[in-house]
């Protein structure tokens, strides 16, 4: 038996895995974790491993990559906090961070691969804006487990990876992260080829939730607040589900933290449904001119124009259980907010961290955030500059391409057999 069951938060079905995405009863929300260990060990791994007894895995990699935490100086005395904890999810080895890809997206990718093959069968694939991707591609060069990754032609050039690698297909599309989507769906269609699953992933949630795992473990406690850049809001329903069970734990407090979840405007679908008291996202509404705007923003990264927003779960729930609140940063905010950043801490930021850093500065300017509280900047990636001094950054060559408006149906068949030299 796993050390796991899986739940549906809705129905309240128990499962086992079998790299099972959603209830099997068809209801309409994220199916979680249940760990058999109520309480947290520390694992004597280097990096996310430590945390294995809340991940859904059985094994392990041995890879450094993990989160780390420290106690701000430089931005907590620019911003007059007492409190402030950086959650650094990058490559910063003079701090013990040693994601050599720079973002929390390796966190997810690690333990998905594990649990792919400790549960399922087939080859994944991934859609990505290209961190997301990123992470996938080292995790294949590392465990030498092959993966599909499909990106937005603009983003291919964030695709590398440390070592030489064979085991990665990538696939570009002629258009943005949803046209990536769109082809990685429909390559999905075809037997052997398996959805990693985005949110709906239980491995990607826990993995991302380490990040608020080792914040509880370092300060001591769980933190009145929590600050994301979002665009799937992943990481927050992630962080949500971690202090649940951190609160379980018994150890670490009795309160959930509140999240403050940004988005980078004018793409800002979940900021407007949020703000408007809306379960449901609108898209004449929220996602007026969709495109523009999502060519508009600093952060492409955070630009999901199917967030897990309502669904069961997913984060209108996390918001409303933890009395959250959502912000729209402008792109001249997050670039001055990065500056501030890197003149205070020292070490570059991924844009979307630079968006997280904005809506922080905001939540204390407004008064949402109290200066004295406790509070977890989670800065999902950094140290690009740094990582470049230390590894080489193996450009990965696209295999395939996808023609604008075409859909991967064409590729299809090169993909299949693409994976069956490498399997
Ligand atoms: C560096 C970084 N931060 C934040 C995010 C937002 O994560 P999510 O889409 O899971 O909300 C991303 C997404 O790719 C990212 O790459």
């Amino acid at each position: 038996m796993r050390p796991y069951t899986l739940l549906c938060p809705d129905c309240g079905q128990r499962m086992e895995d079998h790299y099972t995405l959603s209830c099997p009863a068809g209801c309409n929300a994220l199916i979680r974790t249940v760990y058999l260990k109520r309480t947290l060990d520390l694992r004597k791994e280097p990096g996310i491993f430590r945390f294995a007894d809340w991940l859904p895995v059985e094994g392990t990699i041995p890879s450094p990559a993990g989160p780390v935490t420290y106690r701000s100086e430089g931005l907590a005395r620019d911003l007059g906090m007492k409190n402030l904890w950086i959650g650094f999810s990058g490559y910063w080895p003079e701090r013990n961070a040693e994601i050599a890809t720079c973002s929390f997206k390796e966190l997810e990718a690690l333990p998905t691969v594990v649990r792919m093959k400790e549960t399922g069968r087939g080859t994944l694939v991934i859609a990505s804006a290209g961190n997301t991707g990123r992470a996938f591609c080292q995790t294949a060069a590392v465990t030498g487990i092959p993966v599909v990754v499909v990106v937005p032609s603009a983003a291919a050039e964030r695709l590398w990876t440390t070592r030489e690698t064979e085991k990665v297909c990538l696939v570009t599309v002629d258009g943005d992260y949803s046209d990536a989507i769109a082809a990685a769906n429909d390559l999905c269609t075809h037997a052997g080829l398996v959805p990693e699953g985005g949110a709906k992933n239980v491995a990607r949630r826990d993995g991302m939730g380490t990040v608020m795992l080792d914040a509880a473990v370092t300060i001591g406690r769980i933190p009145d607040h929590y600050i994301q850049a979002v665009g799937s809001g992943t990481g927050g329903i992630a962080a949500w589900e971690a202090a649940m069970r951190l609160i379980g734990d018994g150890r670490f407090g009795g309160a959930l933290p509140r999240l403050h979840l940004a988005q980078n405007a004018p793409f800002v679908p979940m900021v407007s449904a949020w703000r408007a008291g809306r379960r449901k996202i609108l898209p004449e509404t929220d996602m007026r001119d969709a495109r523009s705007a999502i060519a508009a923003v600093y952060a492409d990264v955070l630009t999901n124009r199917n967030p897990p927003y309502g669904v069961g779960g997913g984060v209108f729930d996390a918001l409303t259980a933890t009395g959250g609140a959502m912000y729209a940063v402008e792109n001249r905010d997050a670039r001055d907010a990065e500056k501030r950043f890197v003149e205070a801490e020292g070490i570059d930021l991924d844009p979307a961290a630079a968006v997280a850093v904005a809506a922080l500065i905001q939540a204390v300017e407004t008064g949402e955030i109290d200066p004295h509280s406790t509070v977890l900047l989670n800065i999902t990636g950094g140290g690009y500059e740094r990582a470049a001094e230390d590894h080489d950054q193996i450009v990965v060559r696209p295999a395939f391409q996808v023609a604008a408006g075409t859909g991967a149906g064409d590729i299809a068949a090169d993909v299949l057999s693409w994976v069956k030299r490498h399997a």
